[in-house]
């Protein structure tokens, strides 16, 4: 019975609820950890980064005509609102009281496949330091990088560097927890760790699905969090019965069932693990809402991507007029995908793709749980990739970016076409891009926003196959009315003497089809 009760006190499986992460109010990052990102290696699991979104699209924005587009929240119900929100909040991970005293280890692997090529142990430090002050409730209280030649091994740490490190943990006074800045720590390193530390022990997987959390508002995001935690739990399920079995009760069988305490655990996960898949799997397959959109009304979407914290949500905002948006100085700002309507300066109305940012050396499983719906990305017209060219690891996110996106088998007509933009010029003296395609823009004072739409302009005529003409038409008959309704009208020319005019539009075959079918009789 004591083996029972102490793992339903850490194992939250069994337990009828706990609270989880209340949602935060978040510090500024950037000034806290100048230099914070880098740049990461090609292998598959780590150079996908991040690009995770998190909710079903939602539109809203006004539109030619006074339409006001509202995508409607449909009932997706497989698991209840109420039902995904109590596991949201049961399943917290361990991650304490939601308060910590963090002291940071940056392991700088110095040869091998984990050796990071593109950065230095210093900046990779500071966007460890970064993820935890994004966290309000989180302080740094130390920071300290070590050599470790010894990447391939289980160990992450040689023994000296171990005992030394331990040594001084052991006597930084009011530390809670120690992020150990890799992706993923197994579920030894981590019992081991703990042991010799006295306090809880995160990685970088635990660490940014906490700041997930905290920023989760929709059914979605709440769902992809729980999968993305799974093995977390089991990681820790595996810890809290080996403990059990020192005390010789971890395999022990319970009840008549036949199953140990391990397997019933065990069944358990699975069971949520296969609930989670399908209700997200329901959700998804519901999300047709920028395809039908875009089919349906003819509206070009534009996705806006980029590294975590380069300004995508003040840029939309600023192409939009989106007083709703609200962009924030912290990571992972944006856990759901939104789509917002802008006009472009010929009339034409697009949709903008507001999308979570990304960010490098995840693991694997995290981006699975999230990337599904990065699929709208693939169905874009047109893709912008701002930059953060302030940020001193700008080359590096680029590569990564680029690389999520290789991965995610984006279109190569989607890359080719693909706008650079680069934001935050304020912040970067006489600043010019090195790139030749790329626009300098500042989003948040918008400079360069004219260039960028005429920009965005000109390469959705180009895919959406649409033209520019000159029609001359009879005012008299409704040729123009019909303009009006279904192309971007520019100009119009009125030659009142003829009784007609010369009408510039932006039209797409299609319409120009029709227009010529119903009016020239051809
Ligand atoms: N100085 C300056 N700051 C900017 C500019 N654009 C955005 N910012 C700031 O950068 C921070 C992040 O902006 P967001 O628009 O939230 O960035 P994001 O890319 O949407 O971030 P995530 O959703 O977290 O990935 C905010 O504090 C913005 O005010 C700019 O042109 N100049
Ligand atoms: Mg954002």
């Amino acid at each position: 019975m004591a083996a029972v009760r102490r793992i339903r006190s850490c194992f939250p499986l069994l337990q009828p609820r706990c609270h989880g992460a209340t949602p935060a109010t978040r510090t500024p990052h950037h000034a806290a950890a100048p230099g914070a990102f880098w740049p990461r290696r090609a292998s598959p699991l780590t150079s996908r980064g991040l690009a995770l979104s998190a909710s079903r699209p939602t539109a809203t924005g006004d539109l030619p005509g006074g339409h006001r587009t509202r995508v409607s929240r449909e009932d997706e119900a497989f698991m209840e609102d109420s039902e995904v929100e109590e596991l949201f909040l049961q399943q917290t991970p361990a991650l304490g009281d939601g308060r910590h005293r963090v002291f940071i280890v940056h392991p700088d692997v110095k040869w091998g496949s984990r050796k990071q090529h593109l950065t230095t142990a210093e900046l990779m430090m500071a966007e460890a330091v970064g993820l935890v002050n994004t966290l309000d409730s989180w302080t740094v209280v130390d920071t300290v990088i070590l050599s470790t030649k010894t990447p391939q091994k289980k160990r992450i740490f040689g023994k000296g560097n171990f005992q030394a490190l331990t040594e001084k943990i052991r006597q930084t006074a009011g530390i809670t927890a120690v992020f150990v800045n890799v992706e993923r720590l197994s579920p030894l390193s981590e019992r081991e760790f703990e042991e010799a530390w006295g306090v809880k022990v995160f990685d970088r997987y635990s660490v940014v699905l906490h700041i997930f959390r905290c920023n989760a508002r929709t059914k979605e995001a709440k769902l992809q969090i729980s999968l993305a935690e799974i093995p977390l739990l089991r990681s820790r399920l595996k810890n809290e019965i080996a403990d059990l079995d020192q005390q010789g009760g971890g395999s022990r069988y319970i009840g008549g069932s036949g199953e140990t305490l391990f397997e019933v655990q065990q069944r358990l996960l699975k069971e949520r693990e296969l609930k989670l898949r399908a209700a997200l799997e329901r959700l998804r397959s519901k999300r047709h809402l920028l395809r039908s959109q875009r089919q349906h009304k003819e509206f070009p979407v534009v996705s806006v991507l980029g590294y975590t914290n380069c300004g995508k949500t003040t840029l939309i905002r600023a192409l939009t007029g989106d007083a709703a948006l609200q962009p924030r100085d912290q990571l992972f700002a944006t856990l759901d995908v939104t789509v917002h309507a802008g006009l472009l300066p010929g009339r034409v109305a697009v949709l903008y793709v507001d999308t979570i940012g990304f960010l490098s050396q995840l693991p694997h499983q995290l981006i699975d749980s999230f990337s599904a719906t990065l699929e709208d990305i693939k169905h874009s017209d047109l893709l912008l990739h701002v930059r953060d060219v302030s940020h001193p690891e700008t080359v590096n996110q680029k590569v990564n970016v680029l690389n999520v996106l290789k991965n995610l088998r984006v279109p190569e007509t989607l890359i080719s076409s693909m706008i650079e933009v680069h934001n935050k010029i304020d912040l970067v003296d006489d600043y010019r891009p090195a790139e030749a395609n790329a626009l300098a823009i500042s989003a948040l004072e918008e400079r360069g926003l004219q260039e960028l739409k005429a920009a965005v302009e000109d390469r959705i005529l180009n895919c959406t196959g649409k033209r520019v003409v000159d029609l001359r038409v009879d005012l008299s008959s409704p040729q123009l009315q019909w303009l009006y309704k279904e192309a971007a009208v520019q100009d119009v020319q009125v030659n009142a003497d003829e009784g007609s005019a010369v009408v510039k539009v932006i039209i797409s075959t299609a319409a120009y089809g029709r227009y010529r079918k119903l009016f020239s009789g051809g």
